[in-house]
């Protein structure tokens, strides 16, 4: 297939490019590089450097293309509760036009990046995807009204579409992973402290309501989502938009995950207790059952030490290449 690949300069839009490309498709990255890097993107790409917003119409006219990943977002839950502006029109105004350029090109299929954050602060576990959707946080909310969007076009214009609700990426493929900017997630950020790049990891919350007081989470390997991409692709069809939420099944408190980092990297990790972060749930746990029925999609790195050793070994193997710039969210 011909396929645009959105935000593929990106974390997970560059291991899904490579892994599109492994597998004999042709990939097209269009990215602005706000939080990517001209490096992540695979040599194989073709690469546009520009926002989605402004190029979407020229590229898909232009291009034949079978679909688009469409991952290019601002997705940062505590930056979205103080700069709410930034993610209604980021995220959707971004994907308005995206999918008005989808439907004026006829372009048949879309696999879209939704998030867990959708459903807010579920009343139990794990998650399925029938369960209301609550945000309680902008990006969330901007990702929840992406996915009514699409529903619609969907139903009018006969798109095949998928939304694919991720619940914590990680780990990564090869020479593809994590190497933000400013980085704020949990796991690069524990290595980091590991590898020396940072004095401490904070742990943002240590009264949630959990066995060990911290808040829990659901951590899929960046591959297995990459093989649900490639099976939503496949099996998508005209006018319907399909919703899966993608996890390992299993629940992980940060400091559970900061002992993973301690066991994998055998380094100290020097931590400190701190408030919670605004916008964040306590536990998040998906069901991958729907997924797992009607893609036929079967994760197979779901160890948490497996995980966190694919994410040690590529931040290992960056070397000075490693943004590791200070947090600031
Ligand atoms: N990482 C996770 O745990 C996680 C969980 C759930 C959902 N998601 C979703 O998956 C997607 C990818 O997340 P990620 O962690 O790889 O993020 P990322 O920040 O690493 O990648 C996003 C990429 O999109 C690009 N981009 C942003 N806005 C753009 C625009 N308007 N035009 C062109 N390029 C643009 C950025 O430069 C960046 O390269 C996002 O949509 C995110 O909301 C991620
Ligand atoms: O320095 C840190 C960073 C994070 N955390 C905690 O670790 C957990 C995981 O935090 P991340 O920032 O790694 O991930 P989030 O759960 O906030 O969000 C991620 O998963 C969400 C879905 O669950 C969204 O889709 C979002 O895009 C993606 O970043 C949270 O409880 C957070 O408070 C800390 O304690 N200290």
């Amino acid at each position: 297939m011909k396929l645009l690949v959105t935000g593929g300069a990106g974390y997970v839009g560059s291991v899904c490019a490579a892994v599109l490309l492994d597998r004999g498709h042709e990939v097209v990255v269009v990215d602005n590089l706000s939080t990517g890097n001209r490096d992540a993107v695979p040599a194989q790409a073709t690469f546009i450097e520009a926002d989605i917003k402004d190029v979407a119409a020229s590229v898909l006219d232009d291009g034949e293309f079978d679909g688009v990943l469409h991952f290019a977002a601002q997705s940062l839950v505590g930056e979205s509760v103080v700069a709410p502006a930034q993610y209604w029109s980021g995220n959707v105004v971004t994907a308005i036009a995206l999918l008005d350029a989808i439907r004026a090109s006829n372009t048949p299929r879309l696999v879209f990046s939704s998030t867990a954050a959708t459903y807010g602060e579920p009343d139990r576990t794990p998650i399925t995807e029938s369960m209301p959707t609550a945000p309680t946080n902008p990006y969330g909310a901007t990702k929840l009204a992406i996915d009514h969007a699409i529903t619609s076009y969907a139903n009018a214009y006969g798109l095949a579409a998928t939304s694919l609700r991720y619940f914590n990426v990680a780990g990564a493929y090869g020479d593809f992973g994590e190497n933000r900017v400013v980085e704020t997630h949990l796991i690069p950020l524990v290595l980091q402290t590991a590898l020396g790049q940072r004095a401490k990891i904070s742990v943002f919350g240590t009264d949630w309501p959990t066995p060990d007081g911290t808040a829990v989470r659901d951590y899929i390997h960046v591959l297995d989502l990459a093989e649900a991409h490639i099976l939503a692709l496949e099996s998508a069809q005209p006018s319907t938009h399909r919703i899966f939420n993608l996890g390992s099944g299993t629940g992980f408190s940060v400091r559970e995950v900061i002992d993973a980092c301690a066991r994998v990297t055998g380094l100290p990790i020097a931590v400190e207790d701190a408030p919670r972060r605004a916008g964040d749930p306590a536990v998040l746990i998906a069901s991958s059952e729907r997924a797992i029925a009607e893609l036929g999609w079967s994760p197979v790195k779901t160890d948490l030490d497996v995980i966190v050793g694919d994410a040690w070994t590529y931040l290992q193997k960056l070397g000075d290449r490693s943004h590791a710039a200070a947090s600031t969210v």
